[in-house]
């Protein structure tokens, strides 16, 4: 049963408090939200097209700054800061896996992992490479390193842009749909490694996905509608989730217009079927390392 209880914000990687962001005229993209997510908790952020996904992403990424209301990383109010430091809080202490931070093409693998600790002062040299040599093993790409990401299929990308994304240990992972381009087995290694990253190393990760697939790798699910959160599921499953969001698919033509558009996008690449990924799951939990199955 979905709530719309509101988690405690004390102690959070990130915080939102009452957040709105307007465009021009126009109704909130974002409308009054309120949302902690407490560290080491893996939460999926979902609900229509055009709902304020991508928006709340922005905003909570410091990517974009709120019409009103709070956001804080880390207990830091982002507000506080001005541009040059919120440009170095995303440096340093935010990961992102977004389709439109690609890697750079003119880098190798190694390069591109370095790159967010180079941009924040670090030094070149052994150290640094065995940092991201030991990022790449983690996702089972240790032997790319120094391939150029063109040689590289689209689930070994998205790969290496969560090696990058996890190399400066950030407070708080945010990924924008980054399975969306990839078969249900690939999509599956990477929700994987995600999954690890929370399980394992204590990171947050906050997902955007239209997927129910994809949701039931998180701990929680938060729906966003027209701007606002309606609800959340803890511990969702697929099921929950295909139900929670056909349940706001029946408040109106608007919504359900939207999840058609998400469930297209789902059909086409495979992951209406589910059953290929839930056994994908099943098969990486049990090799315990995701290089094994899906390389
Ligand atoms: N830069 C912008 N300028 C004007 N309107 C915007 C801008 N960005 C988003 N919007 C509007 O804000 C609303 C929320 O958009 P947003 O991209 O956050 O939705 P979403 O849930 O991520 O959608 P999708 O699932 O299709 O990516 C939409 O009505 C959109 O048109």
């Amino acid at each position: 049963m979905m709530t719309t209880a509101v988690t405690e914000s004390g102690a959070a990687a990130l915080a939102l408090d009452g957040v709105t962001r307007t465009y021009g005229g126009g109704a909130p993209a974002l409308d009054g939200v309120s949302l902690a997510v407490p560290r080491g908790r893996f939460v999926a952020v979902m609900g229509p097209s055009g709902s304020g996904k991508s928006t709340l992403l922005r905003c909570a990424a410091g990517l974009e700054r709120p019409t009103a209301g709070t956001v804080r990383i880390g207990g830091t109010d982002l507000a506080t800061l001005k541009a040059s430091g919120l440009t170095r809080l995303r440096r340093d202490r935010i990961g992102f896996v977004f389709q439109s931070l690609n890697l750079v093409s003119a880098l190798n693998v190694r390069e591109n992992v370095t790159l967010p600790l180079l941009l924040a002062g670090a030094r070149g040299g052994r150290e640094l490479d065995a940092r991201a040599l030991a990022g790449l093993d983690a996702v089972g790409l240790a032997d790319r390193a120094d391939d150029t990401p063109e040689h590289l299929s689209g689930g070994q990308r998205q790969r290496v842009a969560i090696a990058r994304a996890l190399v400066n240990e950030p407070e708080v992972v945010f990924a924008d749909e980054p399975t969306a381009a990839l078969d249900p087995v690939t999509a599956a290694g990477v929700l994987a490694l995600l999954r690890r990253a929370v399980d394992e190393r204590g990171r947050t990760v906050v997902l955007v996905t239209h997927d129910p697939v994809a949701a039931a790798w998180t701990d929680e699910a938060v729906f966003l509608e027209r701007g606002r959160l309606v609800g959340r599921l803890d511990h969702p499953d697929e099921a929950g989730v295909r139900e929670a969001l056909g349940v706001r698919a029946g408040a109106g033509p608007r919504e359900a217009r939207g999840l058609r558009a998400g469930a297209d996008a789902g059909e086409a690449r495979g992951v209406r079927a589910g059953a290929g990924v839930r056994d994908a799951r099943g098969a990486l939990a049990g090799a315990g390392r995701f290089g094994a199955v899906a390389r």
